[in-house]
């Protein structure tokens, strides 16, 4: 089990970190878009990697085959041990994933909302699948057993794959896909700083606190 973060901003990054609950990071061209829109791509990423530890997925933004792999090789000389190659998935992607593992990089195939897509990714070689809950929900379905089925067919089929849970937009949307067998939901910022709070904890480490400041003040 782990938990990635769903963000490209370093300063947000390293805070989390520090908790010591993170083990990746996540970004796609839409994260980074909103959130520094005027940043250079190779900059931001080796920000990201100077404060996090772990895999750190970088998403391709061209659309062909060729490019894609141009793209992805590129990105590989960031840091060859810890950047993975986020391929958004249709059929030259599964091509592209098929072409990274036999070089030995690491992909995280995105953007999928169903079992059999998962499962295809998982035999190209993916080292990850990422399963989109939220836009699963827009739709209208239950995302529940897109994740346990793709969970019992990896099993079954011994796919080393692990099964990242994205377009996550509460905390239940993460206590779910945990539940559904997810090994790392990934989680933005603030859905991660939600997920500390509760507010019968706050007030009962209140009533703590005041009941030792106010000692013996009612002898
Ligand atoms: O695919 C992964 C993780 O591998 C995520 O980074 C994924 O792209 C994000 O959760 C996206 O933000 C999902 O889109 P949205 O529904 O949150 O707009």
């Amino acid at each position: 089990m782990a938990i990635f973060i769903d963000s490209s901003d370093p300063k947000e990054i390293q805070e989390l970190y520090g908790w010591g609950v993170l083990s990746g990071v996540t970004t796609n061209p839409l994260i980074i878009a909103r959130e520094a829109p005027d940043a250079d791509l190779g900059e931001r990423i080796r920000e990201v990697l100077k404060v996090s530890w772990g895999d750190v997925s970088v998403e391709l933004t061209t659309e062909t085959e060729k490019e894609q792999l141009e793209e992805a090789l590129a990105y590989h000389t960031w840091d060859r041990e810890r950047i993975c190659i986020k391929v958004p998935m249709s059929e030259h992607g599964l091509r592209v994933v098929h072409a990274l593992t036999k070089k030995g990089i690491k992909t995280n195939v995105t953007c999928m909302m169903a079992m059999n897509q998962a499962y295809l990714a998982a035999l190209a070689g993916a080292t990850y699948v990422s399963i989109f809950s939220g836009r699963v929900k827009d739709l209208g379905y239950d995302v529940r057993p897109v994740i346990s089925s793709t969970r019992t067919i990896l099993e079954r089929e011994g796919l080393p794959a692990k099964i990242i849970v994205g377009s996550m937009r509460s905390m239940f949307d993460v206590n779910e896909a945990l539940e559904a067998g997810a090994h790392i939901p990934t989680i933005t910022p603030p859905l991660l700083r939600k997920m500390v709070h509760h507010p019968r904890t706050e007030s009962t480490i209140a009533e703590f606190n005041n009941a030792w400041r106010n000692r013996g003040s009612k002898k």
